[in-house]
């Protein structure tokens, strides 16, 4: 069982949002579709969803094209961004929803319901309206609704994109958790790297409705396929190779997140502070070293200041071999 996507092109008028995009999804596999705001995600997720038409290339479920199915005969679940539930019924009036589409009988509906809200940790909440819950409750409803009828494939859009920092973060762990225990076979759309590389299995980079690059979430942070793909996740400066060789060893075009250089007193790289931010866990500086700026980060107790003269060490966790 897997989806296969071949040479799909979709078009908006005279724009192509999507173009000739290759991508298959293996059973029980998650794939995250990452790019950034425009590159075309959401516009492929629908086209897999049925919601839109390709101008070319075909969707198929193993082997079969799709292009003659309906939305609701793909048999595959959706979750946007803001959960959609029906806000005129109970939360288990929403998850049972799709069950009773299907003319599931009544016994059944109930056990499943009771199941999903198990699986995503709202047993209790049967009877709820769904207009009185918080955000992140509202998005494991609408998993519920879009897991309870045993879709083939789960499509996610955006799912944790409205709610705030703390609770996303959570929601990807138990999401990537649920994931995974419901044996799901999903495709997520998502511009947050770290969300992308906490839930997939597989990361697709997508840029101006291509997609650049394929891999495991860790092969392709440390591998970008190029150097746009390098600075949206997170390279601020790419070296050439002689330039990467004096400063971090490593003789490639590399690219270094802020983590590459870090304030170690027994560092051998000497560079002055120009500016500190102070994040939650690390400080942020701007240092200046052989007459250029770089990122680097400093430990929470006692940072160095702007002007103070510091040694740096390199830590290779933050350094990504472009190509
Ligand atoms: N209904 C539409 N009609 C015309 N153009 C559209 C339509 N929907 C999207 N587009 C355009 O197609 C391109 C891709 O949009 P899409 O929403 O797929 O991107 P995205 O990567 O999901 O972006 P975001 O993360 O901001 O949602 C953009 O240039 C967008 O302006």
């Amino acid at each position: 069982m897997s989806l296969r996507l071949a040479g799909l092109t979709v078009h908006y008028g005279p724009v192509a949002a999507v173009s000739e995009v290759d991508l298959s999804i293996a059973d029980g596999e998650v794939v995250a579709l990452l790019g950034p705001s425009g590159c075309g995600k959401s516009t492929l997720l629908r086209t897999v969803a049925g919601l839109e038409r390709p101008a070319a290339g075909t969707v198929s479920w193993d082997g079969a094209d799709l292009a003659g199915t309906p939305v609701h005969r793909r048999g595959f679940g959706l979750v946007f961004q803001d959960g959609q539930l029906f806000p005129h019924r109970d939360v288990a009036g929403n998850v049972a929803f799709g069950l009773r589409m299907r003319r599931v009988d009544r016994r059944a509906r109930d056990r499943r319901v009771a199941e999903l809200l198990e699986l995503v940790g709202l047993s209790g909440y049967a009877d709820r309206r769904v207009t009185e819950l918080s955000g992140g409750e509202q998005q494991r409803v609408a998993l519920a609704r879009a897991l309870a009828p045993h879709p083939r494939l789960l499509l996610l859009d955006e799912p944790l994109s409205a709610l705030d920092r703390a609770l996303r973060e959570q929601l990807a762990l138990d999401l990537a958790r649920l994931l995974r225990e419901a044996g799901a076979t999903a495709l997520v759309v998502t511009h947050d790297h770290d969300e992308a590389f906490t839930l997939a299995d597989r990361v697709a980079v997508m840029r101006a409705g291509r997609i650049v690059q394929v891999g495991e979430p860790s092969r392709v942070w440390r591998h970008p396929a190029d150097v746009d793909t390098a600075r949206f996740l997170g390279c601020g400066r790419v070296l050439a190779p002689d330039e990467a060789d004096r400063l971090v060893g490593v003789h490639a075009r590399v690219g270094l997140r802020a983590t590459a250089l870090r304030v170690d007193p027994a560092g051998p790289i000497g560079a002055e502070v120009l500016a500190r931010v102070h994040r939650r866990d690390h400080v942020r500086l701007l240092v200046r070293l052989g007459g250029d700026d770089f990122e680097a980060v400093a430990p929470v107790a006692e940072p160095p200041s702007p002007g103070d003269h510091v040694t740096l060490a390199v830590d290779h966790d933050g350094v990504a071999v472009i190509g």
